[in-house]
């Protein structure tokens, strides 16, 4: 298929789609909401008053659900490379999650304190090699656990898109080493045509 009938293809699917006329409807930024939305319904995730980093948060919907679900004791901690606009009671911080500077003023927000929940959709963007993107993928995904590390509560729990192929078991293997149970998660929202599968960490050692 040319380029142009693919962007019309998906066009045309974007404008057909049932959860992106529910999120215009429910005031979501993105159709993204109802994933989590419904990894939340089946894991409870979310609880009043938890801290949660949301990585790769734009534009947002994410954490308008985490934000809604923590409620005012709660705080959320979104980050990404792109601009977002202002959600209200959500701190945002814009960088690169790859560079170190990013990170820190990250991680200043949290004032030592380790967070309940870090939730993480990041996406590179796409070149079109497989290889390339796939790489690009997890070495985010490896960024993201490392962050776990670091400032995830023991118990805590980590949810984080993935993409099935090369890397994907070895990175599987990972998360196993830090959480006592690693389950997989393809909510409605997320297309069958689609390779993304979450990882949903339950537990940090
Ligand atoms: C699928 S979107 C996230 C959607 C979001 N969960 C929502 O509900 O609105 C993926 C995001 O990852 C971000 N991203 C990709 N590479 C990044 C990087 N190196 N550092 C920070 N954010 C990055 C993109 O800018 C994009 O906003």
């Amino acid at each position: 298929m040319s380029r142009t009938k693919t962007s019309k293809a998906w066009l045309q699917e974007h404008v057909n789609d049932h959860y992106v006329h529910q999120a215009q409807k429910d005031g979501y930024r993105s159709r993204a909401a109802y994933k989590l939305l419904e990894i939340n319904e089946k894991d409870k995730l979310l609880k009043p008053g938890y801290w949660v980093a949301d990585l790769g948060a734009a534009p947002g919907s994410w954490s308008q659900v985490a934000k809604r679900l923590v409620g005012q004791q709660g705080r959320v901690f979104a980050l990404d490379i792109l601009e977002m606009d202002p959600l209200p009671g959500v701190e945002f911080v814009q960088g690169d999650f790859r560079e170190e500077e990013t990170l820190t003023r990250f991680t200043e927000l949290l004032q030592g304190r380790l967070v309940d929940l870090a939730i993480c959709d990041i996406a590179p963007n796409i070149s079109g090699m497989a290889v390339i993107d796939q790489a690009r993928s997890f070495h985010l995904c490896e960024l993201a656990l490392d962050f776990c590390r670091d400032y995830l509560k023991p118990g805590g729990h980590f949810l984080v898109k993935t993409f099935q192929g090369s890397g994907y078991t070895e990175f599987i293997q990972q998360m196993r080493s830090e959480f006592a149970s690693v389950l997989t998660r393809k909510p409605a929202a997320s297309r069958d045509r689609s390779n993304e599968i979450y990882l949903l960490g339950k537990g940090k050692k």
